[in-house]
């Protein structure tokens, strides 16, 4: 399978506070991989540098062969960030919302229309175009950030605690949802958990980042 990522010996430092201490990641095609770690290990941080929010003090990240930088097309890696229940506390709809992930792309109204469709269902939402974002549950809410995410016909799905705030049906529907994905459609999905518990027979790895270093589970 094709390398999507591979980190080499990335170091990160806020100020004089280094967070990662030298990490070694190989990503595949098709890996559904999730990341555990105490509170401040630099979970979100990684994610940060993996999505080139960040740059590396030291050490290199490739993405798909290449050095992450100004050559990568930034439209294929999608990010599905903490759900913060203040953000969108404004009037838009499921379908202004998803429309978002589609910034930039020239289509048609109809080619709009039939890619919120689709992503839309792949969250199982069909019908909830119009419906206001900030009425709907944690889960739902989650979930129409993840079409969003996914419209951009992405290659990976980044997610970080994506199951914050929400109840047990809602995570177990959305984990649900990330399999499908992940086992239908081939998406690439790096997620930062703890809820190991409720993924552990759908994900092929757990890193555990602890003391800047990250390291495979062993079973
Ligand atoms: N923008 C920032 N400026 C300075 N320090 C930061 C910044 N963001 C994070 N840190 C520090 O870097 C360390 C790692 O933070 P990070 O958010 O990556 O951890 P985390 O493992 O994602 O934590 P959590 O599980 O609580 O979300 C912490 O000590 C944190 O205080």
């Amino acid at each position: 399978m094709k390398e999507i990522y591979r980190v080499r010996d990335l170091r990160f430092s806020y100020g004089k506070n280094e967070v990662l201490k030298g990490v070694n990641l190989s990503v595949k095609q098709g890996d559904f991989l999730a990341f555990i770690g105490a509170n401040g290990s630099g979970k979100s941080t990684l994610i940060k540098l993996l999505l080139g929010i960040e740059k590396p003090t030291s050490g290199t990240i490739d993405y798909d062969g290449k050095p992450l930088g100004k050559d990568t097309d930034f439209s294929r890696i999608s990010y599905v960030p903490q759900l913060m229940v203040a953000s969108y506390d404004f009037p838009i709809t499921v379908n202004e919302l998803v429309d978002l992930g589609l910034y930039g792309e020239k289509l048609t109204a109809d080619e709009r229309e039939r890619r919120i469709d689709d992503a839309l269902s792949l969250v199982d939402l069909e019908g909830f175009h119009d419906r206001l974002y900030g009425a709907l549950s944690g889960g739902q809410r989650q979930r129409v950030l993840i079409a969003k995410a996914l419209i951009s016909m992405t290659d990976v799905l980044i997610l970080d605690e994506p199951t914050t705030g929400i109840d047990f049906k809602a995570r177990e529907e959305l984990f649900h949802i990330l399999r499908h994905l992940h086992d239908i459609h081939g998406i690439t999905i790096l997620m930062i958990t703890h809820e190991l518990h409720l993924v552990e027979d759908m994900i092929d790895g757990v890193y555990v980042l602890e003391d800047g270093v990250l390291e495979k589970r062993r079973d």
